[in-house]
């Protein structure tokens, strides 16, 4: 059972969080099936679908490499990857792309997200990829290679004859082949111009059409009608083993559930070093700490949200619910009285996640006293009409919160400034509290800020590269805390939106902060 925190909290969100309240808007690239970021020609669901497999194609299953790891982006110079689609889905990934969210994370989302916003079977997502530092063999299928070539490229992704019929089928239900980058296909080389894989508005829907206008010999797909045989590769395809598999995909629903199933296992062929998740199911109830800090008043503010799901198989509505929190503090001691959390306002204090998932927030704010500290919280999720409450535990040991380092995020800031070559210098202080006692307890204690620098690698996306600055012990001492500060560190211009850790030991650390708030703070010193 899930217990917080989870190593894929930030995975979750980015899941389940997509519109309303506290929203990461992952989903707004591809708010509709046909939607292409205004250009002409341009099908995000379809570009995602196809950066995912030219990105897996290159796997050798049995010598466990490749897979779907993101070397797509050091791949581009490849003829077998032609178009704008890979960059185009960089970009939309870039937004996203942190410590906690791998690029090969990303694409398999969007892969998987593509399918279910057109009307294709949903699935839950495994995470955990990881991404490639260099470009991985080549070897994606191109359409003027014979039969025989591609059924031992799809053999080697591990794929057989019948799941490279279905595989392909899947992929070429969406989108189409452009002009431009294909003009010994489709005859012209006209920019922004698309020949779809399917008549009408097909291509927009994932459906089986691809299939049954090919068994109906009247088909849009330029692989298949082509006026050049050669790159006609649908057309051998399809008809590999005497159009069985075809006459079967008919079968609309047999269509979706093949497709469900081996478009998941493209996603989740991995390089045999990596191991994938169990697939994500939304957490039931999950925490958010905004803030544990020193203020002015020398006590400790703590805020954060609790996170509520509600919908039909919850049992839970979330108009008739309430939340509220108690705490334990660094000693053992329960402290009983109720924190009370706050429906948040905006958006109606509500989230609503892919596979019709449903959240309300509550917002806890209070100030704790520091001597006495914390040690973990417990929540209580209230049924306003029957008046009962649950207690969530964590799954027993309650919901742990560590009060030996603090980050004072308010004594903190970020700013970036033009410097004589056009380009932008980044400069960022980080204050840190730590507990006297923990410090005394062991004096070669080193507090350092570890900072995901973004480095270019000439690829889609920037490689992430820890840069550490130790931390330096201030005069100043606050309500049994030592201050201490990572001041004015250098970091590069592409690092603006980024995270932080600021670590004692393994254990005692306060991670993936995001530098975006930062950019609002300004340094203000903690004078009481
Ligand atoms: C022998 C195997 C394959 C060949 C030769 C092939 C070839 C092509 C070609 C030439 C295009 C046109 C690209 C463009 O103009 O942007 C295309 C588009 C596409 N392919 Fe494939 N493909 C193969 C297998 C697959 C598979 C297995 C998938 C995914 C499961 C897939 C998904 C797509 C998608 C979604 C598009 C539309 C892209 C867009 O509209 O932007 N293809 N394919």
């Amino acid at each position: 059972d899930y217990v917080w925190p989870g190593e894929h909290d930030h995975m979750e969100d980015l899941l389940y969080l997509q519109f309303g309240f506290n929203r990461f808007g992952f989903v707004d690239g591809i708010l509709s099936c046909g939607f292409g970021q205004s250009v002409q020609g341009s099908q995000n669901s379809a570009e995602w679908i196809r950066t995912a497999y030219h990105d897996m194609a290159t796997a050798d299953v049995e010598a466990g490499t490749g897979g779907l790891d993101m070397s797509i982006m050091f791949e581009l110079n490849r003829d077998e990857n032609r178009g704008n689609a890979f960059g185009n889905t960089f970009g939309h990934l870039a937004n996203f792309y942190a410590t906690r969210s791998s690029g090969a994370d990303l694409l398999a989302r969007v892969c998987w997200r593509s399918r279910s916003v057109c009307g294709g079977y949903d699935v839950l997502l495994r995470v955990g990829r990881i991404d490639a530092t260099e470009a991985g063999r080549s070897g994606v299928p191109e359409p003027q290679q014979d039969l025989d070539t591609h059924t031992k490229m799809f053999a080697m992704q591990g794929f057989n004859q019948t799941e490279m019929i279905e595989l392909v089928a899947c992929g070429h239900t969406l989108g189409g082949v452009h002009h431009e980058d294909f003009p010994e296909i489709t005859g012209v080389d006209t920019k922004g111009q698309v020949t779809h894989f399917e008549y009408g508005n097909s291509n927009t829907a994932f459906d089986n059409q691809v299939v049954t206008e090919y068994l109906q010999g009247n088909t849009s797909n330029p692989l298949v009608s082509g006026s050049n045989d050669t790159t006609n590769s649908d057309k051998r395809i399809f008809a590999a083993g005497g159009n069985k598999t075809m006459q079967a995909l008919s079968d609309p629903t047999y269509f979706q559930e093949r497709c469900q199933s081996l478009m998941t296992r493209m996603i989740d062929t991995v390089p045999s070093t990596v191991t994938l998740s169990e697939p994500l199911t939304p957490i039931d109830i999950k925490p958010y700490i905004n803030m544990l800090a020193l203020n002015t008043k020398g006590t400790l503010d703590f805020s954060g949200y609790i996170r509520v799901r509600y919908g039909a198989d919850t049992g839970r509505s979330a108009d008739d619910l309430a939340a509220y929190i108690t705490y334990t503090d660094r000693s053992g001691k329960n402290v009983s009285t109720p924190i009370n959390g706050v429906r948040s306002t905006y958006q109606g204090g509500t989230a609503v996640g892919f596979h019709d998932t449903n959240f309300v927030f509550f917002a806890w704010d209070t100030q704790l006293d520091a001597a006495a500290g914390i040690s973990k919280f417990h929540i209580h999720v209230t049924t306003k009409s029957t008046n009962e409450t649950v207690v969530y535990e964590n799954g027993g040991a309650g919901f742990p919160v560590q009060d030996t380092v603090l980050y004072q995020r308010h004594q903190s800031c970020l700013s970036f400034a033009q410097n004589g070559n056009g380009g932008w210098d980044g400069s960022i202080t980080v204050v840190a509290a730590v507990r006297s006692d923990a410090l005394n307890a062991s004096a070669s204690a080193v507090l350092a800020l570890h900072f995901a620098s973004h480095v270019s690698q000439g690829a889609g996306l920037d490689r992430l590269e820890v840069q550490v600055e130790k931390f330096v012990r201030t005069e100043q001492t606050v309500a049994g805390y030592e201050l201490f500060e990572a001041k004015g560190m250098a970091i590069n211009q592409r690092s603006d939106s980024t995270t932080f850790d600021i670590v004692l030991d393994e254990a005692t650390k306060v991670d993936f902060q995001l530098t975006s708030p930062l950019k609002q703070e300004s340094c203000k010193p903690l004078v009481q």
